[in-house]
């Protein structure tokens, strides 16, 4: 056995993806892995003598650049040199038409193409196009090929793009003007799948019931025989399938940490303990650290302080946790097990520089430094959806794999103003009954995140003849697939009409229930 951790791109026949920094490369990557071929994204400016694998083939992804600018970013010329297939998207295909026309042949087109366009197949027998004929596409260009490269054909063209797909098969390489990857390329996924597996001929076997024996696997090489794992569980479906894994691999050499920071929900923390230790065998400890939550967060009402106390107060926690397991070998904790997911990997490798922060994620990764733990994080290379695959094959509960994701700093980002217990009080009340009707109603599984705000506003009312001067409850309920961009939820009106007589009703201190029809952007998910 190599003492070298073993990659998922050395076990998986993988397709390299090169992000130029298109808002749609991610996409690329989905739509692989929907078809079960692995697929991994990699910044454009990725050196191949130093991937540690092999790809079977290579997409250079769509951007935001002009290949015939100054400051346009290149692909390492050696990715012509590996022997594989090779398929160049919007920008890609620019790009593979600038290097093998000796930095010409690119030009800024007078007629923009935005949207919509038909695509008529020239080459049928061409293995891109198999099983697809004339059809819709997407396009996204301001630039466009003036001249053909030496040894490349025209496979496909649009009225407006002659040049919408070209090829040299004997080369194979492949580049399109349009964007396959998104849903209004009408034949997209295939034409992708087309290239992955008839092409490139990586197989289909990316599924999560093959990535659980090899992440099993992968863990025990990296921790070794003796080394102990420490982690900070939540009750979330990507701390709990991560911890999930761990303790498959390792049993109870692995120390899950759930910190109370007395702005969980409503019965969250026994509910959580019961199901991860005599549900799920993991070897948990429940800290509670309400009061020093409480205390740190006193009297503060800005948002991002807010986060920043509860950010610090989780590492402080967690640390002393962490001092207190002795390891039966070694005389310290070695690794720290993270539940990162793709989308934040994608997010730091994305090839577009920093983007603006709207708000600070609590974050436990910030433990890293201080402790010179190494990290494990199983799930790296996994989306929202995989993740809930693999926990459902685990034997975690349904309820628990598709449980709306829950935030680090709680209701704490949900009441508005100073974080008080009687405040607390309010909002996890208010936030259980609008759950538990989203419950009764069968809407939970359609609606992607719900719960109840608490505002800092007074209103008048009339209860019993008696006039009440009391706080506004906010309901919010989205539906979104990434979290990035959000609509909120149609809810009936007789839906809404029983859950805002049911929180006046029954929780002291509200006079009045709003709905929140906000979309995200502008606003955000949280209000805070
Ligand atoms: N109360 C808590 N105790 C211990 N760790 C926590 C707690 N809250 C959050 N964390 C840590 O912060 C990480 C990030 O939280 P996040 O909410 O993004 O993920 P999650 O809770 O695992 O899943 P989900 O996104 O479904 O809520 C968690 O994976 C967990 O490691
Ligand atoms: O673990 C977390 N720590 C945080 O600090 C945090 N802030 C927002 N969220 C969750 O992220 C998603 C997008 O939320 P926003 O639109 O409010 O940024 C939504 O699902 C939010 O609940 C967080 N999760
Ligand atoms: N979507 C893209 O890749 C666009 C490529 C290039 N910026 C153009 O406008 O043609
Ligand atoms: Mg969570």
């Amino acid at each position: 056995m190599s003492s070298e951790p073993v990659e998922v791109s050395n076990v998986f026949d993988t397709i390299l993806i090169l992000d130029f920094g298109s808002q749609y490369s991610h996409l690329i990557t989905r739509r692989l892995r929907e078809c079960h071929v692995y697929a991994e994204m990699l910044p454009c400016t990725q050196k191949i003598s130093e991937l540690s694998w092999k790809p079977k083939g290579v997409i250079l992804s769509g951007s935001p650049y002009s290949v015939y600018a100054d400051d346009a970013p290149h692909v390492d010329p050696a990715v012509f040199d590996l022997g594989v297939p090779i398929l160049g998207i919007c920008y890609g295909l620019q790009e593979i038409a600038w290097t093998h026309n000796n930095r010409a042949g690119v030009t800024a087109s007078s007629e923009r193409e935005y949207g919509h366009a038909t695509i008529h197949v020239h080459e049928q027998e061409n293995p891109l196009f198999a099983g697809i004929d004339n059809f819709q596409v997407w396009m996204s260009h301001g630039d466009k090929l003036s001249a053909l490269p030496n040894g490349f054909s025209i496979a496909a063209s649009t009225d407006n793009s002659p040049y919408a797909a070209i090829s040299n098969v004997e080369q194979q390489i492949w580049g399109i003007q349009f964007h396959p990857e998104v849903s209004h390329t009408t034949k997209g996924t295939q034409l992708l799948e087309n290239f992955a597996v008839k092409i490139c001929g990586a197989s289909t076997n990316w599924n999560m019931k093959n990535f659980i024996g090899t992440e099993i696997e992968r863990i025990r090489q990296l921790v070794g025989p003796h080394a102990e794992v420490i982690g900070a569980v939540s009750g979330g479906v990507d701390s709990t399938v991560a911890a999930k894994l761990l303790n498959e691999a390792i049993g109870d050499r692995f120390h899950a940490i759930l910190v109370d920071n007395g702005v969980m929900r409503l019965n969250e923390v026994e509910t959580v303990h019961k199901t991860l230790t005599a549900g799920l065998g993991i070897n948990l400890t429940v800290v509670d650290a309400s009061e020093e939550f409480l205390n740190n967060l006193k009297d503060v009402s800005d948002p991002e302080k807010k986060r920043k106390i509860i950010g610090n107060t989780f590492i402080r926690v967690f640390e002393r946790e962490a001092a207190k397991i002795t390891p039966k070998a070694g005389d310290e904790i070695e690794f720290l097990l993270q539940g990162t997911l793709y989308p934040d990997v994608i997010e730091s490798i994305s090839f577009k520089g920093p983007s603006q922060t709207i708000k600070t994620h609590h974050n436990v990764g910030g433990l890293l430094d201080d402790m010179k733990l190494k990290l494990i994080e199983p799930l790296r290379e996994l989306f929202k959806d995989e993740v809930r695959e693999l926990g459902e094959l685990m034997g975690i509960p349904h309820d628990l794999v598709w449980r709306h994701p829950f935030p680090g700093p709680g209701i704490a980002i949900r009441i508005l103003g100073p974080v008080s217990p009687p405040q607390i009080e309010i909002a996890r009340k208010a936030d259980y009954i609008f759950i538990e009707e989203i419950r009764k109603a069968g809407l939970y599984d359609k609606i992607s995140q719900a719960f109840a705000c608490l505002l800092p506003v007074k209103s008048v009312g009339v209860m019993g003849d008696q006039r009440t001067y009391e706080q506004v409850i906010a309901l919010r309920a989205i539906e979104t697939k990434d979290f990035m961009t959000a609509d909120w939820f149609e809810f009936d009106y007789q839906f809404l009409k029983t859950v805002s007589r049911r929180i006046v009703n029954e929780v002291r201190g509200v006079a009045r229930v709003v709905y929140d029809v906000t979309s995200k952007p502008p606003a955000t998910v949280e209000w805070e």
